[in-house]
This record gives C-alpha cells, structure tokens and sequence, in this order.
C-alpha cells in the first residue's frame, strides 16, 4: 500500500463534521494506510486557546483575543502515526484535551483573527504535503480547501457521539457529556465566520450504524476512486 501511494499523485482529503462523528479517528487511519500526512485542525485551534488561557486572556473579548493572536508559534506534526503539536515549542497534546480548553475553544475559534492566522497555517501546510494529506475539521471543504480532490462530511446521531465520547471520559456524565457537546455543535455552526457546514460538494457519510472499521473502509474506498478517476 505504502509503495502504491507513492507512485500515485499527491491527493488532498478533506474532512468535516460535528464532534464525535469519527474525524480523528477515520482520518488518523486513512491516512496512514494510504501513506498521506494527516492534518487536525482541531488541535490548532485548541492549541492557540490554550496560550489564551495560559497568558491570562479573557477568551469571551474578541478584541482582546484579536490582539493577541500572532503571538504563539503553532507547530504541527503531520505524521498519523505519531501526531504532534507544540506551542512556542511545548508539546501541548495533553492539555488541549481539558475542560478548561474544551469549554473555551468554540468563542476563540470563532474570532475572525484567529481563523484567518490557523487557516493560512492550514494551507500552508497542505501545500507542503508531499505524498497528500487528509486535513480534518469544521471548515475544511468550504473555506481552507475548497479545492480539495476528495469532501467527506461525518455524521453520526448526538445519541451515538455522546456514548462514543462517554467512553473516553472516565466518569462524565452521559447526559452532561450530550449536552456540552450540543453546545459546541451549535456555537460552532452558527458563528459568523467560516461555521461547520458541509460543502455542497461533500460525501455524507452517516457513523451511527458503522463500526469504526467500516467508516475507514469506506473512506479509503472514495479515496481510491478518486484517484482511479471513477
Ligand atoms: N464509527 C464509530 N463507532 C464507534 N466509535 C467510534 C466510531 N468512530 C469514532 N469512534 C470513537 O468515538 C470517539 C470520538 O472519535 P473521534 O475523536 O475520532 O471524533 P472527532 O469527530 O474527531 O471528535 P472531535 O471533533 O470532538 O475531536 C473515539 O473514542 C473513537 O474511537
Ligand atoms: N477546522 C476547524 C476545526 C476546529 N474548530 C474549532 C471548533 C471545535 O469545537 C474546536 C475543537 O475541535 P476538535 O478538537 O473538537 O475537533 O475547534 C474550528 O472552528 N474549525
């Protein structure tokens, strides 16, 4: 498969959907078994909300926020067996993943600045990907890669992604879990810049019903279509 990919033309996949739909998880493992980098966006925006909070800025003030925003060099690394990303040289892999970065990530994310710095860091590295790249996030179709070769949207009911994520969180509540989620689809889609929307151009792909496995399957099999011009 490896030596496939590297004869193959360099693909670009882009991946979208609410939390809990399977973007990390589908696109960590499509990438890595079609020798592709591997982009989470998501993580970069948690990243930068993590220099917010660690710097003392009041992440409910856009302007304040919009001030601040060059400041902390964000680096990510692409290789899906080993994801990375560091702030100002800080491995931050663990922390992003808190509440307190959780529950503010949404009201960063959604200051037109800071998209406007991840997402030309996006593209940048997109351009760079040798071999090709699955980049996953919210806005990936319709604004950083409009032109990407291959739109997938997941889908999945807030039933099955809260389960899914009550699985990872040691004693979170389920009906908490639901809800927190809700709440980051909402605000994440009705913001004014860039929102979660599925590109017109998009493949749905509802998980609710797929075992993991299945939704990997699925999406190497569009890849591969893709390139063999079906
Ligand atoms: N089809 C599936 N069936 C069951 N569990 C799944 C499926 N897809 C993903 N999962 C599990 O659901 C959890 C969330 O998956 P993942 O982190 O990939 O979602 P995500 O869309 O990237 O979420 P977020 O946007 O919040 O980062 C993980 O524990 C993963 O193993
Ligand atoms: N392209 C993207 C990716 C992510 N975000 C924002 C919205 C999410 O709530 C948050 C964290 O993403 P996750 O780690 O849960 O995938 O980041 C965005 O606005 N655009």
């Amino acid at each position: 498969m490896e030596n496939g990919a590297r004869t193959a033309p360099p693909v670009i996949v882009a991946i979208d959907g609410p939390s809990g739909t399977g973007k990390s998880s589908t696109s960590k493992a499509v990438a890595a078994q079609l020798g592709l980098s591997y982009l989470d966006t998501g993580a970069q925006y948690r990243a930068i909300t993590w220099w917010m909070v660690n710097n003392g800025i009041d992440t409910t003030d856009p302007s304040e926020v919009a001030a601040v925003v060059g400041k902390p060099e964000i680096v990510s690394g692409t290789d899906p067996s080993a994801p990375t990303i560091t702030v100002d040289g800080v491995d931050v892999s663990a922390p992003i993943r808190g509440q307190e970065v959780t529950s503010r990530v949404s009201a960063v994310s959604a200051v037109p600045e800071v998209r406007a710095r991840i997402t030309e860091l996006q593209r940048s590295i997109a351009a760079a990907s040798e071999h090709g790249i699955v980049v996953e996030g919210r806005d990936i179709g319709t604004t950083v890669l409009p032109d990407a070769d291959l739109k997938i949207f997941l889908t999945a009911s807030p039933e099955a992604r809260a389960a899914r994520r009550h699985g990872e969180l040691k004693g979170a509540d389920l009906h908490t879990t639901r809800e927190s989620l809700i709440k980051r689809d909402t605000a994440d889609s009705t913001r004014k810049t860039s929102p979660l929307a599925k590109a017109g151009d998009a493949v749905e792909v509802d998980t609710t019903n797929l075992t993991l496995q299945q939704v990997i399957e699925c999406v190497v099999t569009l890849v591969e279509e893709k390139r063999a011009g079906k």
